[in-house]
């Protein structure tokens, strides 16, 4: 198999990376469904786009690939077989199974729509009013299929790991669909299509989300145990791992974060920026140094070794070998500044490559923390963007790193 996926880091050169624009299901979010669409507050689309548009620009600019996911779906969509099948599943996987006149009523008018409308729309929802009150169920919403606001975050719905990826099962109703859009593209898409191994598949009882997921190196992954991603999920998907002769993946370290929507996934308080030096949101942290952690490892006996450990810094050094670490406080250790630049992302840094990030404008304090401890920063603008509670890393799923 020539794979068509490679991340063994978390910072080796990014040469590929899958995004997603925002588009009308930002519209589509009301004071009323916000909470359950996951955001806290309604960005304003024009901007949100223009902010989306340059950051992409700025990765281009870096000698990144960009490839949207929405362009991957239609490409597959244009299959005529593939678009009847999927939009059946995509509509059953919203609640309306196929021997219902109401699933009918969507197949018949998601099937006068052109490839690009048909993508938009899946994306956007279909509201009530768009059919002349002729339906027969009457539904609570003004949407009969939900929008998929948080798509943009293109991080949560897979998590790609060496040559392979999970597909995952999402916590909450209003993302668990944007894992089906993954699982077509890597099913039919030829890029992808054979070339790449699946981990895990979206039909499993157990939760397991992206922005938990981060690659220390080619053979240990740091994997949050947060509100999104269950102890349970991460034994499973180390057990896959340690089991693969297709996976160099030999260590895993769980990390205990505090389930709130500020740290929905542990890339919202901690990332890797270089060979020996870390984002970290001191907030997380008892007494400036210590957190709950399960390290799992396989021994080349192939027996599994768990242990407890609390020392950030020193079970850092253990399964890295770095011996120089360096953890990069948020908002510089100010509580204030922290816990302000925290919640607009200010631990949720890209890198591009090892020393050098995509960041949020907005976290000057971080900015400037980063800049001194020698990291090349370029920074985008995130006025509107930041409102869905996610930044670079969040916004983008590596498909290729040196
Ligand atoms: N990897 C991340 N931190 N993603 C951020 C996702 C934000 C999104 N509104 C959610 O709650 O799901």
């Amino acid at each position: 198999m020539v794979p068509a996926l490679q991340v063994n880091s978390e910072i080796g050169r990014l040469r590929t990376v899958l995004l997603k624009r925002p588009g009308d299901e930002l519209e589509n979010i009301t004071p009323a469904s916000m909470g359950e669409l996951l955001f806290d507050d309604i960005p304003y689309l024009k901007i949100a786009q223009a902010e989306h548009d340059a950051f992409a620009a700025t990765l281009r600019e870096q000698g990144v690939e960009t490839l949207y996911i929405e362009q991957l779906v239609a490409d597959v969509l244009a299959d005529a077989h593939i678009r009847s099948q999927f939009t059946a599943q995509f509509i059953t996987e919203h609640g309306y199974q196929p021997d219902t006149p109401t699933f009918a009523d969507l197949m018949g008018y998601l099937r006068g729509f052109s490839v690009s409308d048909l993508v938009a729309k899946l994306y956007a929802g279909v509201r009530i009013d768009e059919f002349d009150n002729r339906l027969e169920q009457p539904v609570q919403t003004p949407f009969l299929m939900q929008p998929l606001p948080n798509a943009y975050f293109t991080r949560d719905p897979q998590s790609v790991i060496g040559n392979g990826l999970t597909i995952n099962r999402m916590t909450y109703p209003v993302r668990q669909v944007e894992s089906l859009l993954t699982e077509l593209v890597m099913t039919y898409h030829p890029r992808f299509a054979g070339h790449v191994n699946i981990w895990r598949s979206r039909e499993v009882e157990t939760c397991l989300e992206g922005g938990d997921v981060l690659i220390l190196n080619e053979h240990t992954l740091a994997v949050g145990l947060s509100e999104r991603t269950e102890q349970a999920a991460v034994s499973e998907l180390a057990e896959t791992l340690f089991k693969s002769v297709d996976s160099q993946i030999d260590t895993v370290l769980m990390i205990q974060i505090p389930h709130s929507h500020a740290t929905m996934h542990l890339d919202t308080v901690f990332t890797m920026v270089n060979n020996n030096q870390f984002t970290m949101y001191p907030g997380v942290l008892a007494g400036g140094k210590e957190i709950e952690m399960v390290l799992a490892r396989r021994k080349s006996s192939g027996e599994v070794v768990l242990g407890r450990r609390t020392d950030l810094i020193a079970t850092l050094r253990e399964v890295t070998g770095e011996v120089d670490l360096d953890l990069i406080l948020t908002g510089a250790g100010d509580p204030v500044h922290a816990s302000r630049e925290q919640w607009n992302d200010g631990s949720n840094t890209l890198t591009i490559a090892p020393g050098e990030v995509i960041t949020y404008d907005r976290n000057h304090v971080s900015n400037n923390l980063l800049r001194e401890h020698g990291i090349i920063v370029h920074e985008v603008r995130s006025s509107e963007l930041s409102r869905g509670r996610g930044g670079p890393r969040c916004m983008t799923q590596p498909i290729w790193r040196d």
